[in-house]
């Protein structure tokens, strides 16, 4: 059983804040969509809004990488997609595993725009006998038996777990063992992890549940400007010596 923290220090070796490592994959995003359509250059104003990120933290992300643009030309597409490729380890390839291949492993092991982005699925892992052999996305699913000596055999850094939230742990423990450093988990449990290994998790629904609470508010904010509008309307209404209710005066003549 694994022991040890679940997260990194705020800022990495290089001096570059977690906070500007996080959103370089978002800059990254916008810089690729920029270079397919062949623009040379960007200003840092146009990034950061194609990237949903405010200008001024953009400029400041892009010191950390020593890249400052040139003054009314702005940055450099190409270099600055090299340069932050480069930063976040891109320019080589990562082979990956995948274990647990249901619903969720083979949708993921099916999307295409892993290899594009430089990660390689190199195996699909699963426990269950009857998926040995199956072909997801054109891999061999193997069995789980085999996880240590594939993980050594494709020189895997990087394990995705996608199996049951009751085993997630225990597959993490025989991933580290074997060599894995950097785990992305789907399952909703909480890994526990030795020093030097990095976990992502992703929840959906822990996405939904943001956006669910900020429908409730903009509900709440809905309803609350209608009762102001409502109340604005009837005060107005008994200014001009009319009742509520329309043509009647609340007050009749004497
Ligand atoms: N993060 C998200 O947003 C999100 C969304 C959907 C599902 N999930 C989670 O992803 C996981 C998978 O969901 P699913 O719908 O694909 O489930 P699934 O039941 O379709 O697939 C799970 C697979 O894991 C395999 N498995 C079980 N134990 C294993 C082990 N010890 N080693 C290797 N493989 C093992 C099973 O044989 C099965 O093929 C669940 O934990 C689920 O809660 C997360």
């Amino acid at each position: 059983m694994a022991t040890g923290r679940t997260h990194r220090p705020a800022t990495r070796s290089r001096g570059i804040p977690e906070a500007t490592v996080a959103r370089l994959p978002l800059y990254l995003r916008a810089l690729t969509a920029l270079s397919e359509r062949s623009v040379p250059t960007v200003s840092s104003e146009e990034l950061a809004a194609a990237a949903g990120v405010n200008s001024a933290k953009l400029r400041k992300d892009f010191s950390y990488l020593g890249s400052y643009g040139t003054r009314g030309v702005g940055y450099d597409v190409e270099y600055l997609v090299y340069q932050i490729s480069r930063e976040l380890g891109l320019t080589q390839d990562w082979p990956v595993v995948i274990v647990g291949i249901g619903n969720l492993g083979a949708a993921l092991a099916n999307y295409g725009g892993f290899a594009s982005r430089g990660f390689r699925v190199a195996a699909l892992i699963d426990a269950d006998p009857e998926m040995a052999g199956k072909q997801v996305a054109g891999i061999a699913v193997q069995h789980s038996d085999g996880l240590e000596k594939i993980i050594d055999e494709n020189g895997v850094s990087i394990g995705v777990i996608t199996t049951p939230p009751g085993v997630a742990q225990q597959v993490c423990d025989r991933l580290v063992a074997a060599g894995v450093t950097s785990i992305l988990n789907f399952a909703p449990t909480v890994l526990s992890v030795p020093d030097g290994v990095d976990v992502r998790k992703v929840d959906l629904s822990i996405e939904l549940q943001i956006l669910a609470f900020h429908e409730q508010r903009k509900a709440g904010e809905e309803a609350e400007a209608q009762a102001g509008a409502a109340a604005v309307a009837q005060a107005a209404q008994e200014d001009n010596g009319k009742g509520p209710d329309g043509d009647v005066p609340a007050v009749m003549p004497a």
